[in-house]
């Protein structure tokens, strides 16, 4: 059984749909990218399935629940954890305390009241930032780190809970190249842990990193497949030559 089922969802805003009738399964222990050109409804649909708007029809199951109206906390209690394309770090806070904090928010208000919180979390917090090669930075303000370390931070924040599914939206946005190639390495161990839902503009970061792609176009699935799969549909060239 599918992970994540997404079952005819459209999004309309007034006269434009902007996800209509999008199908889209994800299994545990993958990595699965959402490409398509500007507007086509990528957003959208990691959106729906965080909760951060309700389908006008459609269905999302996750882990056998389905999650189509639940809030995004309840989602992420479920292992639900998403990373939006704008950084979101405390940059007042140090490294460690966002860290901590993302850890705290999933385990409720009593947990948040106990004194003792931050030091049983310690080890948990640590390992997140060694994961990110952030170990050594724990002291630091968030917001004296680079771009690209406020976004490893961000994701490791995002794993800290260990969360079934991650929802990425365009994580290397504003990288170096080499922060690109390092990003792949980080994700790539998660795997066996978590499975991804990806948006990326960065095709090559893209192909590298996932088992399938789904391809959005206006707000319809396009294709659905192994990145080989995707590399060799006429239809998927055609909108890439076309407008990409
Ligand atoms: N809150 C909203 N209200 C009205 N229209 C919206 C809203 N959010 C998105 N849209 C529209 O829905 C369509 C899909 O947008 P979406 O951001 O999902 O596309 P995208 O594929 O993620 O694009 P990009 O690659 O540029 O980020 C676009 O035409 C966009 O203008």
């Amino acid at each position: 059984m599918a992970l994540l089922t997404v079952a005819g969802v459209t999004k309309v805003y007034g006269p434009l749909r902007a996800l209509d009738g999008v199908d889209l399964e994800v299994h545990a222990g993958t990595f699965h990218g959402l490409i398509g050109p500007n507007g086509s409804g990528k957003s959208t649909l990691l959106k729906a399935i965080a909760g951060g708007h309700v389908p006008t029809t459609g269905r999302i199951t996750f882990d056998g629940t389905d999650i189509t109206t639940a809030t995004p906390f309840q989602r992420s209690r479920s292992g639900l954890s998403l990373k939006f394309q704008i950084t979101a770090v405390l940059a007042e806070l140090s490294v460690y305390d966002n860290v901590l904090l993302a850890l705290q928010s999933t385990e409720g208000y009593g947990a948040l009241l106990r004194s003792r919180s931050r030091h049983r979390l310690h080890d948990d917090v640590m390992l997140a930032l060694d994961r990110f090669r952030l170990a050594d930075k724990a002291d630091d303000l968030a917001g004296a780190l680079s771009h690209g370390e406020q976004q490893w931070l961000e994701i490791a924040m995002a794993l800290a809970p260990g969360p079934k599914l991650l929802l990425l939206d365009e994580p290397t946005g504003g990288m170096s190249p080499e922060e690109r190639r390092v990003t792949g390495e980080l994700l790539a161990p998660i795997k066996s842990e978590c499975a991804l839902v990806i948006v990326e503009h960065d095709l090559d970061f893209i192909k590298n990193i996932c088992d399938r792609l789904t391809v959005l176009d206006q707000g319809k699935v396009l294709g659905t497949g192994t990145v080989a799969e995707i590399e060799g549909n006429s239809r998927v060239q055609e909108i890439y030559t076309r407008r990409v």
